[in-house]
């Protein structure tokens, strides 16, 4: 995609893209929405298609299905097959509260009261409140960029948020690019007579999601959206959610169970991931990177794994590599990245240690963790992208860039240097510290697509009209739901933010601390000691994470998944050992999560606190034909082989 060629919106839709069963399902569930007829419902489920969509997976229960994964995330829970799957609605932790029936949006009448008064126009929110000058900016003095890299790399292993598949008013045609006017599923963000922006653009397009069909059955029917990816995590950004992606990802005609690569470009001698099918663009140079390294990771996993057992089949070595890969992702997000986003107290308050399967768990996505928890990261991302040569120098062919020349630059990685100028640019940044003075910065609030052509957007608007889209309630219901303090003045703000100046800036804007939007006010809450979110972040964030621990199946720690000697081994997974192990960087900083401030404090890929993940536990004798009547061991390979 070159810079220029294309409009914001269609970008924003591009960051939204889903596959075809998600297509199905959303249309059928726009259908069903706009169909005021309260008539035959079992009728109308039929005819909308909804009925196909809302029908209960069966499950096998053959040693493959209690082995691996299925790409769906079906069956995971096997009372409750759907829960965490891909294409299921996000689960609510909180009734939702809309404006009115069919899930009007809140805001959508800017006259319209809660507790008296209107909410402000999200534009005016993330000016007086998010906007932080590109150089007005404080360093995260312990943490990498990286760090804020992997969470959004795992967000995309565990949110998708389908928009509409309309892109023009349902009632009149309008095109909701151009239209001010509220128009599902048009819901155009206001610009306020303050903004600089007022008089160029009266409004930035925003487009409601898409709404779900499984939301329960008129007349008591409540919009719901939906997420389009496994809430697993799972690795479900390298191999898909739908088996239809996870083939064309594959490499078919390797005996080794490789994912396709790109057979037009290398960096050097290093594979670059397939042009993808229509959809699938993947959004920023950051990652570009990750899932360039993680696709070489898997055919590097499946050829040590083919070395020590010669004789296991394409698809076992494709599923075996898999099963490690979503080990590695858990393994690194659990003990790396946690810790150091909740603090180590919190962290171990919150997500006590592991005591095994939870079947009553479940693991599906809450609504309010993709649309406001987990975008706490957003106001950690730095507004430059740095990029280095070998020896982390500064290299005039492809020098820093401004965060906004990054997005859908895909072309950047193959014609100015590959990926590993990006990943050593990540592992020598600092993350942005968040301040309530230093927010979100510009390149997010003022330029969001703005290379590729068009009015630019705004990320922190973006977020704050996406949770009254999806009916979140505001900030004091969750400290409530999460056994917090609920202020109720400005006063008692003041004190839970630690700031008088922002308490009256909320005041000023939405009268009430009940009306602020949450992802906004729980932003804004200091950090605890050692973490990087406040305290309603650190409920809203260790609950989801526990519950995809607890509630899933598959989870590396459960007895029987992997063997205790390879539990072991994967232990000792090193994020700085995969980029050693597929790039041509040569050190590397011990914990890649930490800041490292010179490449001097750096290790070579040879030290051995890069540990090398050793492999030997998972070589099984190769018995041949004998095996069919031998007692299967622990792990029942022989009899799943045999299925292959
Ligand atoms: C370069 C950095 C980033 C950019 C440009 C970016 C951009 C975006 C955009 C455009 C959206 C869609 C907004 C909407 O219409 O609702 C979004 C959603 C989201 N972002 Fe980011 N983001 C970045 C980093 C991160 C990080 C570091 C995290 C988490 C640690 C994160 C978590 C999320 C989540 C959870 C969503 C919701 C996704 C969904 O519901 O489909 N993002 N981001
Ligand atoms: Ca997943």
């Amino acid at each position: 995609m070159s810079e220029g060629a294309l409009r914001s919106s269609d970008l924003l839709a591009q960051f939204k893209q889903t596959e075809a069963r998600t297509r199905t399902q959303i249309q059928a569930a726009e259908l069903l929405d706009n169909t005021v007829d309260e008539g035959d419902v079992g009728n109308l489920l039929q005819v909308t298609g909804c009925s196909a969509e809302l029908r209960k997976p069966i499950c096998q229960s053959d040693c493959l299905s209690n082995r691996y994964r299925s790409i769906t995330g079906e069956c995971n829970n096997r009372s409750d097959p759907r829960w965490g799957a891909a294409n299921i609605p996000y689960s609510r932790w909180l009734p939702p509260e809309y404006e009115a029936v069919w899930g009007i949006p809140r805001g959508w009448d800017p006259e319209h009261t809660y507790h008296n008064v209107s909410l402000p126009p999200v534009r005016l929110v993330s000016q007086e409140v998010l906007f932080t000058h590109n150089d007005n900016i404080s360093l995260d003095s312990t943490l990498s960029h990286l760090l804020v890299e992997w969470g959004q790399w795992i967000d995309h292993d565990m949110v998708l948020t389908p928009q509409s598949s309309s892109t023009v008013s349902f009632r009149t045609g309008a095109d909701c690019t151009h239209t001010c006017s509220r128009d599902a599923p048009c819901f155009p963000i206001q610009i306020p007579l303050s903004d600089p922006r007022y008089g160029v653009q009266s409004c930035m397009p925003f487009f409601r999601s898409a709404p779900s069909c499984g939301a329960g059955i008129l007349p008591h029917r409540q919009r719901e959206q939906l997420n389009a990816i496994t809430s697993f995590v799972d690795a479900s950004m390298v191999y898909g959610s739908s088996t239809s992606l996870a083939s064309a990802l594959r490499n078919h005609s390797s005996p080794l169970g490789s994912m396709a690569l790109n057979s037009q470009h290398s960096d050097h001698d290093l594979a670059y991931m397939p042009f993808l099918p229509p959809g699938e663009a993947i959004n920023h140079l950051g990652m570009i990177a990750l899932h360039t390294l993680f696709l070489r990771e898997h055919n590097r996993l499946v050829k040590e794994l083919h070395l020590l057992n010669p004789h296991w089949s394409p698809d076992t070595l494709y599923q075996e590599a898999r099963k490690i890969m979503g080990a590695i992702h858990q393994i690194l997000t659990w003990e790396q990245y946690l810790p150091r986003v909740l603090g180590e107290s919190a962290m171990s308050l919150l997500i006590p240690p592991y005591e095994g399967y939870d079947p009553e768990v479940d693991p599906s996505i809450a609504n309010v963790f993709a649309t406001a928890a987990f975008r706490f990261a957003h106001v950690t991302v730095q507004p430059l992208v740095a990029r280095l040569g070998p020896g982390y120098t500064t290299n005039s062919q492809h020098p820093h860039l401004p965060l906004h020349h990054s997005l859908f630059a895909s072309w950047r990685v193959v014609q100015e240097g590959g990926i590993d100028p990006v990943l050593r640019g990540l592992l020598l940044s600092p993350a942005k510290l968040q301040t309530p003075g230093q927010m979100m910065v510009e390149e997010l609030t003022e330029r969001l697509f703005q290379a590729q052509g068009g009015m630019p957007l705004d990320l922190g608007a973006l977020n704050l009209q996406r949770g009254r889209d999806h009916g979140l309630p505001g900030y004091s219901s969750w400290r409530r739901f999460c056994g917090l303090s609920v202020p109720n003045s400005t006063s008692e703000l003041a004190v839970i933010l630690g700031n008088f100046t922002l308490a009256h800036k909320f005041q000023l804007l939405y009268g009430t601390p009940q009306n602020i939007d949450l992802w906004v006010g729980a932003i804004s809450e200091p950090a605890l000691p050692g973490g990087r979110v406040g305290p309603l972040l650190s409920c809203l964030l260790a609950r989801q994470f526990r519950a995809l621990r607890d509630g899933d199946r598959f989870w590396w720690e459960r007895e029987g998944v992997f063997t205790s000697t390879q539990r072991r081994h994967l232990h000792s997974v090193s994020l700085s050992r995969i980029i050693c192990d597929n790039t041509h960087i040569t050190i590397v900083p011990a914990n890649p999560f930490s800041r490292t401030e010179r490449p001097e404090d750096m290790l070579a890929c040879s030290h051995p606190l890069i540990p090398h993940l050793d492999l030997s536990p998972w070589k099984e004798p190769d018995t041949g034909e004998e095996v069919r009547t031998e007692k299967y061991g622990e792990r029942g390979y022989q009899l799943c082989l045999f299925l292959h």
